[in-house]
């Protein structure tokens, strides 16, 4: 550890706790420091994991019935695959009816839906099965707050108190914590492996370069498809003048790895990943520092839920925050013998305000779509950003605007929607679309959710874009709103902090969006997001009856405020 040489990153003292003991130089004049907000010093599937495919074999097996974890049964002789689609890879004009290029989620989730279609599916893969959800994201980081989340809840001593209990001397095991999370990617790739070979989909191994938009290259081989889905999905952004060594600066990738537990991590970006190891660093005894571009932390909350989420998720812990600038430079220490040096400047002006130093530096902000190596000018396609262009059906646009034919796009590198869900749900989308079952995903009605303890869910738009829509189109909005604080479940476990919220058009009740934060909210925001997806209406919600006593019945007392028509 380092010692402490100065204060605050806007040049407020800065409380050090014996673990931030760690130097903290304010390089730049004070006087450059005005624009930065002030620290706040602490007070004191996986994806989907059930969706099943139902398919058989083109050689006639039986059908099979897989759960995303990877349990087969046979179910008999399939009877699913629509009549009218007349096969191309049957007819032996392509190899294969559908090649999807990437394994992780997205292709995974429209591999399983082109067997139940009964189309002839291969697969390729550049590195690991899952891609990043599995390997590199959702599965292992939630593996992470789940231990970590027991750590906090079993070193808080007030709380179990309240609950009659009292626990000495809670230890963990560091590499314990880690080899749970590696051990869990592990379980479901294979998993995911398993649910592919056993329904009869090719996996081919290479990285994957078009020909045209009927041919693949892949490790010295070649093969033809009707159709190609692109699911190449992200790897992490790193801005530039960011020097990434793995150790002490590094991303999610290396995060997840959980190495060691740096005594003081400054996390650049205030986003999910941030606010999620955020959750998994402090409750192992981590200080945090976020450093945020924007004007406020998680600026892509709700207002409301994002004042919640400073009192319940950021106050009450071991962090702090400077908002408005840009991490222009950081350069890797040494753990324990050199710190990590991080150069602040100004949102807008781009002038050095600040330097910092810390044990180490996570980078979360944002993602890259990966289109490396995959030759879209093959087809005549730019992209933008780094995105590959779709219209609302997956398929791939070239320069012109104009679709190219048999080549579709779905999950992080189109961009439209960042998570793992919706990446397979576009998956599924795309291949409906491919047999000319126009159903489109109704991006509005995909639900997200941050897994903090607890946890901060969401479908559809905040309040304030709410307000801003009734604005620009002429009608009013009504929210309603209610807290944990009555509810039986949540006063049972003495964690009844947090809100919900319904925001609905007052003339058509149309749903607008819906946020809890609270105790399992990522579990209760489905209700909300399925009847965005079925088209139903915010009085259609009124009357639906919810089992006493649970969480939802959080959400039912959201709905049973909805004003008649
Ligand atoms: C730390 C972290 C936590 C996350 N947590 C969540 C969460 O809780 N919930 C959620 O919904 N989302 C979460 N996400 C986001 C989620 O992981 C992504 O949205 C999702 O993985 C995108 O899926 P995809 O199929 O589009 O791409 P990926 O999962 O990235 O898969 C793409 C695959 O394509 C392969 N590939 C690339 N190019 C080629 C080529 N030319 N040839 C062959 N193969 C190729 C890659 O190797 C990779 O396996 C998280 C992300 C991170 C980083
Ligand atoms: N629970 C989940 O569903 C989950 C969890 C983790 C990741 N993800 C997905 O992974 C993607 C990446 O997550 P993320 O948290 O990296 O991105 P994000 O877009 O959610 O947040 C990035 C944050 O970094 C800030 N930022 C960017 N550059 C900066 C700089 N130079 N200095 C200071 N701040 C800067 C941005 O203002 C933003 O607040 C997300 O799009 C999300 O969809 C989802």
């Amino acid at each position: 550890m380092f010692t402490m040489t100065s204060t605050s990153i806007a040049g407020a003292p800065r409380a050090v706790g014996a673990r931030a003991a760690v130097s903290r130089k304010t390089a730049a004049s004070a006087t450059t420091t005005t624009t930065t907000t002030t620290t706040h010093r602490r007070a004191s599937s996986a994806a989907p994991a059930t969706v099943r495919a139902r398919a058989s074999s083109f050689n006639g097996a039986p059908v099979m019935s897989i759960s995303r974890r990877g349990a087969i049964s046979a179910k008999g002789p399939r009877s699913r695959a629509p009549a009218f689609v007349a096969f191309a890879a049957a007819k032996g004009e392509y190899d294969y009816d559908l090649v999807i290029i990437g394994a992780g989620v997205g292709g995974h989730g429209a591999a399983l839906h082109a067997v139940e279609c009964g189309l002839k599916t291969a697969i390729i893969e550049g590195d690991v099965i899952g891609g990043t959800c599995v390997n590199r994201g959702c599965v292992p980081s939630k593996a992470l707050l789940a231990a970590s989340g027991r750590v906090r809840d079993m070193k808080n001593a007030d709380h179990l108190k309240m609950l009659g209990i009292e626990v000495d001397d809670v230890r963990f095991d560091r590499q314990g914590i880690a080899d749970h999370a590696t051990g869990l990617a592990t379980n479901i790739r294979n998993n995911l492996t398993n649910s592919m070979k056993g329904l009869g989909v090719d996996i081919l191994l290479g990285a994957a370069t078009l020909r045209d938009n009927h041919t693949i290259s892949y490790s010295n081989k070649k093969c033809t498809a009707k159709n190609i889905i692109i699911a190449t999905g992200s790897t992490p952004f790193v801005p530039p003048g960011i020097e990434i060594d793995g150790k002490t600066v590094f991303t999610s990738d290396d995060a997840l790895k959980l190495d060691w537990i740096p005594p003081w991590v400054a996390i650049i970006g205030s986003g999910y990943i941030g606010l999620e190891f955020s959750d998994v660093y402090t409750a192992l005894g981590s200080d945090v520092t976020f450093i945020e571009a924007m004007p406020k932390i998680m600026p892509g909350f709700d207002a409301e839920i994002g004042k919640q989420a400073e009192r319940i998720l950021i106050q009450p812990r071991n962090i702090d925050y400077v908002t408005d600038v840009l991490a222009t430079k950081v350069t890797p220490g040494i753990p324990g013998e050199k710190p990590v040096t991080i150069e602040l400047s100004d949102f807008k002006t781009r002038e050095v305000v600040d330097q910092m130093e810390v044990d180490a530096c996570l980078v979360a902000t944002g993602r890259a779509p990966y289109t490396e190596g995959l030759n879209l000018e093959a087809i005549s396609v730019e992209t933008q950003r780094g995105f590959v262009p779709v219209n609302e059906k997956m398929q791939v646009l070239d320069k012109d605007g104009g679709v190219v034919e048999g080549v579709w796009c779905i999950g992080d590198a189109n961009g439209k929607m960042m998570l793992a869900h919706a990446a397979s749900a576009q998956g599924i989308a795309a291949i409906e679309c491919m047999q000319g079952r126009d159903r489109v995903l109704n991006h509005n009605s995909v639900p997200a959710a941050c897994f903090t303890h607890p946890e901060v869910s969401f479908v559809g738009l905040t309040e304030e874009q709410a307000r801003d829509k009734a604005k620009e189109e002429g009608f009013e909005i009504t929210v309603k709103k209610t807290s944990f604080k009555a509810n039986s479940k949540a006063l049972a476990e003495k964690e009844a902090d947090g809100m919900a919220k319904l925001i609905y058009r007052s003339d058509t009740q149309e749903i607008l969006g819906m946020w809890i934060m609270g105790l399992h909210a990522a579990d209760l925001i489905h209700e909300a997001s399925n009847a965005i997806n079925n088209g139903m209406k915010a009085t259609d919600l009124k009357f639906a009856v919810h089992a006493h006593p649970t969480l939802a019945e959080v959400v039912d007392e959201v709905f049973k405020q909805v004003e008649h028509a």
